[in-house]
């Protein structure tokens, strides 16, 4: 069975990938957008849904660097994804992300669309607004969009970590997203235990067997050249 990570543990991880194994954020950014947005391609192949536009919440860090690589690949792939990026950085590597989607025609929202919004407009939705150094509670900006996705009722797929949920004990008690898709990128974390969705899958295919021992994460074996794996 593959292990669940705690917060300090997928952070270590993470460090260790950059410092030790010499990737770049980069690099692991783009295989963990692409296994997102083949996994969503699996779960919600366009015939199936009621139409193919798809937004797409992007947050400050690295998670939401995922989301614009997920956008990027999800409009090659033959959808119409959208994007939600309130809080931007100055950062070359999110510059160029978001240069990119802009090159691949991805529209950006402007404005905090309401449930009513989203509902009447998109098929599904990207959670990557917070991943593995989201700390709660929630910073006052972001909780109106994520009651809005909450109360939307649309599909919901999340990347890494439903936003909002604590890391290693899950959702808060209010409630919290329910994503119906949630793609742990690396190691599923401790929180995955409580998902009640119905598809999970496993991405970021890029592990080196040194670190998967070290911390005896015990992977399930990606099939051919797949870049995610169904839990
Ligand atoms: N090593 C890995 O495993 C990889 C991780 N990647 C992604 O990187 C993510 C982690 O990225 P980061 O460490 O940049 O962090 P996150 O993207 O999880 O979030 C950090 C941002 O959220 C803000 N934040 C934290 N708590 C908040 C709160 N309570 N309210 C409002 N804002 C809050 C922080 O100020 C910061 O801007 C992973 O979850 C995954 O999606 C991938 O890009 C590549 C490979
Ligand atoms: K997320």
């Amino acid at each position: 069975m593959v292990r669940f990570l705690g917060q300090d543990e997928a952070i270590n991880i993470d460090q260790e990938l950059f410092n030790h194994y010499r990737f770049s954020v980069d690099q692991l950014m783009e295989l963990a957008g692409l296994s997102c947005a083949v996994a969503i391609t699996k779960c919600y192949p366009i015939s199936d849904l009621k139409n193919n536009n798809i937004l797409v919440f992007c947050g400050p860090g690295n998670n939401g660097g995922d989301g614009l690589v997920c956008a990027r690949h999800l409009k090659l792939f033959g959808y119409c994804p959208s994007i939600y990026y309130p809080k931007r950085t100055e950062k070359p590597l999110y510059q160029n992300l978001t240069t990119q989607c802009q090159a691949m025609e991805i529209p950006f929202l402007e404005d905090t669309p309401s449930a009513e919004m989203l509902s009447r407009n998109y098929s599904l939705l990207v959670d990557a607004l917070f991943g593995f150094s989201y700390r709660p509670p929630m910073r006052p900006e972001f909780v109106s969009v994520v009651d809005a996705i909450q109360k939307s009722g649309v599909l919901l797929c999340s990347v890494d970590i439903p936003s909002g949920w604590d890391v290693e004990h899950g959702a808060p008690e209010s409630g919290g997203l329910e994503p119906d898709l949630l793609i742990s990128l690396t190691a599923p974390k401790r929180c995955a235990e409580k998902f009640r969705g119905r598809f999970h899958y496993l991405g970021g295919r890029f592990v080196p067997p040194g670190l998967e021992k070290k911390y005896g994460l015990n992977l399930p074996t990606y099939p051919g050249t797949e870049v995610c794996v169904k839990l």
